[in-house]
């Protein structure tokens, strides 16, 4: 049996699978966390990869590397880390996105540059807060890459960094339309240019490991789990992990100067139009703590309230929000009563609330005219019981979740496979029958209460 490897560097913890490179079968698997915090060296993450490979991969002929999105990771001269890496998830450069996004033009510039408007999370905004609060870090750094490319250089021993189309299209400074780097907007950011990893092909080969394995160009975490997937046009992917989610695969690039949906490409050659959350599996683990329960608890309280959660409604914006561009916001819970302020309704609101901001991605995906005929559930979260019976009301779409499996990791050993096997296409591996599927259903006054809730709040 040929072996390849997939390993998923996401925010909280890194997971690696070893399958079987004809079936795409899971052999074996391990993982180790990532510390908390929204900065963090990348040593970390070689750790963790470390740790979760030890003897993991003998016999594995090939691996890849799919990578949390976004994270500033800087270099010097000699190739040394200059400072720890600014994550997704790290809000600082909101002022940096608005003065961006105005200095182009607006929105609308932005959305035809690169496919997306800026936020506090792309790459191109933490560059800009780089340059203007730690000059002395800024004037060390040589280049800048992603958590993946710069993982993928470490396992591969290259030369030069390598990153792909997926991941490259989170930055802010590469264009998905025309495939190439903005090297204009990168140094309006920074003010100056700095080394940016060469986008490989695919399923170009861009290096071994030290036991042999021919390493493969990795990619994001979104646009793993939509090849380990094989996800297809029609459908729709919601992860609920750190993130929340929600993407379909299209042959054309886009281009949304409402911000909501990011243009990505994905990692075939086809792209992957996005909208990200930043609060999601993390929200019920609070809401769970904040109860005194754990999170089956939380799954019993949440499924033993009433659809709509007596009126209640949890804005979960608890580390900032990224859709709706609310990057200060805090959360907030709405309409409570002596009557309905009962620990299950609190938890049912948590579930629906983090759903709630999923469903407005949805909804700005299908209204930009992409089609959406079922959804599927995958990340962590999506093993809540609660998230299962909400799920449908909530997005209003058949809900499917496939057999509980890392599907990031799979869709980069996925990648390996094909690479090993320099094909046209990537290997066929099936998913194998979901382990839950539910109908659309509908909720009376959930959607409107939540978006007064967001109005009266924050004005969006
Ligand atoms: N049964 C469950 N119910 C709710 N949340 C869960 C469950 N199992 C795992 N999670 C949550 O999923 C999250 C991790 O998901 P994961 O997709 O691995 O995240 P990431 O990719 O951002 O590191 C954690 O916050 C964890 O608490
Ligand atoms: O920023 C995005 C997508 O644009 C996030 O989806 C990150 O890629 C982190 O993913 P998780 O670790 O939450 O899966």
């Amino acid at each position: 049996m040929s072996l390849v490897a997939g390993i998923d560097s996401s925010t909280q913890s890194c997971k690696i699978v070893v399958c079987d490179a004809a079936t795409g079968a899971v052999v074996r698997e391990a993982r180790a966390p990532h510390p908390d915090g929204t900065e963090v060296h990348p040593s970390a993450w070689w750790e963790a990869l470390t740790e979760a490979a030890d003897g993991l991969l003998d016999g594995v002929e090939a691996v890849a590397v799919a990578g949390q999105q976004h994270g500033m990771v800087t270099v010097d001269d000699a190739g040394e880390i200059v400072r720890p890496a600014l994550l997704w998830n790290d809000t600082r450069s909101a002022g940096a996105s608005t003065d961006l996004t105005t200095e182009l033009g607006g929105p609308q510039a932005w959305a035809e540059a690169v496919g997306t408007v800026p936020t506090a999370s792309l790459t191109v905004t933490k560059l800009r807060w780089l340059a203007e609060h730690e000059p002395g870090e800024a004037g060390r750094t040589r280049g800048v890459m992603l958590p993946h490319d710069w993982l993928t250089w470490k396992l591969s021993g290259s030369e030069e960094p390598t990153t792909d189309r997926g991941d490259a299209s989170g930055t802010g400074y590469w264009d998905p339309a025309t495939g190439s780097y903005r090297p204009d907007l990168l140094e309006r950011a920074f003010g100056r240019r700095l080394d940016v990893p060469r986008v490989a092909s695919p399923t170009e080969a861009v290096g071994r490991t030290p036991g042999g394995a021919l390493v493969a160009p990795g990619t994001g975490d979104n646009m793993g789990s939509a090849l380990g997937l094989g996800l297809r046009p029609g459908d729709a992917v919601i992860s609920l992990g750190t993130s929340g989610t929600v993407f379909a695969v299209g042959d054309r690039p886009s281009h949304d100067p409402k911000g909501e949906i990011c243009g990505f490409a994905d990692a075939t050659g086809r792209y992957l139009p996005l909208v990200c959350t930043l609060n999601a599996a993390r929200v019920l683990d609070a809401t769970a703590a904040m109860l005194g329960t754990d999170l089956a608890g939380l799954d019993r309280l949440a499924t033993d309230a009433e659809p709509g959660a007596g009126g209640i409604v949890l804005l979960p914006y608890l580390d900032g929000e990224r859709t709706p561009d609310l990057p200060g916001a805090a959360g907030s819970l709405h309409h409570l009563t002596r009557a309905n302020m009962r620990p299950e309704n609190i938890a049912r609101a948590a579930v629906e609330g983090m759903l709630l901001g999923l469903a407005d991605g949805l909804s700005a995906l299908t209204d930009s005219g992409i089609p959406v005929g079922r959804v599927q559930l995958v990340g962590g979260a999506a093993r809540s019981e609660a998230v299962r019976a909400v799920a449908p009301a909530v997005l209003g779409a058949r809900v499917e979740v496939p057999p509980p499996a890392e599907y990031v990791a799979i869709g980069a050993a996925r990648q390996a496979a094909w690479t090993l096997a320099g094909t046209e296409e990537p290997p066929e591996w099936s998913v194998g029958e979901p382990e839950f599927t539910a109908e659309a259903q509908e909720v009376d006054g959930l959607h409107e209460r939540y978006a007064q809730a967001r109005r009266d709040t924050h004005g969006v």
